[in-house]
């Protein structure tokens, strides 16, 4: 019999027994998907490049070539951070309308978004999102120099009663503690692909990392602006890694990497894909763990040896909560794939991050105040501007 290596937990079922004997048990109603078994990985508190960490990195790179997915063990600290954002995140959603709804920014796209407000492929999601990104004072040189997306995060007043936080104190613990977890698989992905240490982490420098905090309906009680049953259409994200956390209701699908699906979201959306095709993957909810997904921006620089995964999620029988947060690279960022760094005929011009951002916030939100006062402002041509396309520029 093998022994069980040091980073691997156990194959999900056996984790899972004690738990509840049949993971699929609560996959939303109407869908058809294998259950993912996933084997939860244990990860270091720093990458040091050890034998252990090389091992580590090529097991989880071939996980996600595999599976598309990898689950990860939470620490201690992040148990208890998990729980208070998730207080956080159902106090939040429990408001009334009225506190809700003016938490949006006409210069940044964090805020409240309403059920049935995003649209993907052109239909809207039920899905009730408070984004958060960089959260940004109005005196911030970038903010005052109007570059698109920057600007504050217009989070709620108050403090939660279950916990003693605000929402802004218990999410941003959480992710503060993820992004750093973050910078540690970007470490074990550059060791299991065997590139230069740093290919990755030179890009998150000062990253673009944001968090949509989430709430899912019931089935049968949505608004009915959406499509029937459905929580967020397919999709890909944009930038390197998603670090997502679940509660135990159910309702992600993704799709495993495969020859036959081949798309680059940066070039041609890949929402809607295979929406409703077979081969969808579905994520039972695990107590105590994250999922990391990966997104546009890793398919890129790595020339599809990491694809994005692509991803959407089912209304259940009952409400859903969930994290997910987007660990990304600069804004400034300029990407290109590996192969081609230094090479002095490099006439690949890259991806700029902040473009590619900005390109599909105002995709999904056409009609948000923030997409709006861009268009007014005529702020998107700045993108090209060498100033926001460098990772050195004086104003970050
Ligand atoms: O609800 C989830 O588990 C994933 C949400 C998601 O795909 C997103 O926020 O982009
Ligand atoms: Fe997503």
């Amino acid at each position: 019999m093998q022994k069980p290596r040091a980073w691997l937990i156990g194959p999900y079922r056996a984790i899972a027994q004690t738990k509840e004997s049949d993971p699929g048990s609560s996959i939303p109603p109407g869908h058809r998907a294998d259950v993912a078994a996933l084997p939860t990985f244990l990860l270091p508190s720093n990458v040091t490049g050890s034998a252990h960490d090389r091992s580590l990195g090529r097991a989880l790179v071939a996980q996600w070539q595999r599976e598309g997915i990898i689950q990860i063990a939470m620490t201690n600290t992040q148990r208890q951070l998990w729980k208070d954002a998730l207080a956080a995140n159902r106090a939040f959603f429990a408001r009334p309308h009225v506190e809700k709804a003016p938490c949006v920014d006409p210069l940044s796209y964090a805020g409240y978004i309403a059920s049935g407000e995003e649209v993907t492929a052109g239909i809207a999601d039920y899905s009730e999102i408070f984004t958060v990104t960089k959260d940004l004072p109005p005196e911030d040189p970038r903010v005052r120099a109007r570059w698109p997306c920057h600007g504050p995060c217009p989070w709620p007043k108050g403090v939660d009663q279950a916990t003693g936080l605000t929402m802004k104190e218990a999410i941003t613990r959480y992710t503060d503690n993820l992004g750093q977890q973050g910078e540690n698989l970007l470490g074990l992905i550059e060791l299991g692909l065997g590139v230069q240490p740093g290919s990755l982490r030179k890009y998150t420098r000062d990253g673009w990392h944001h968090t949509r905090v989430l709430r899912f309906p019931a089935r049968n009680a949505t608004n009915s602006k959406g499509k029937e049953g459905r929580g967020i259409g397919s999709h890909t994200d944009y930038g390197l890694l998603v670090i997502a956390g679940q509660d135990d209701v159910g309702g992600l699908f993704i799709r495993r990497p495969s020859q036959q699906e081949q798309f680059a979201n940066w070039k041609e959306s890949a929402a809607g894909l295979r929406e409703d095709d077979d081969g969808w993957v579905y994520v039972p909810p695990v107590d105590g763990v994250h999922t990391v997904i990966l997104g546009d921006m890793m398919q890129y620089v790595t020339r599809n040896k990491l694809m994005a995964t692509p991803h959407k999620v089912g209304l259940n029988t009952r409400e859903r909560n969930a994290i997910a947060y987007f660990h990304e690279p600069s804004f400034q960022a300029v990407l290109k794939p590996f192969e081609l760094v230094g090479e002095a005929t490099d006439n690949e011009p890259g991806i700029h991050y902040g473009t590619h951002f900005t390109n599909m916030f105002m995709r999904n939100y056409p009609d948000r105040i923030t997409t709006k006062t861009l268009l007014a402002e005529n702020r998107y041509g700045m993108l090209q501007v060498p100033e926001l396309r460098t990772m050195d520029s004086h104003l970050a």
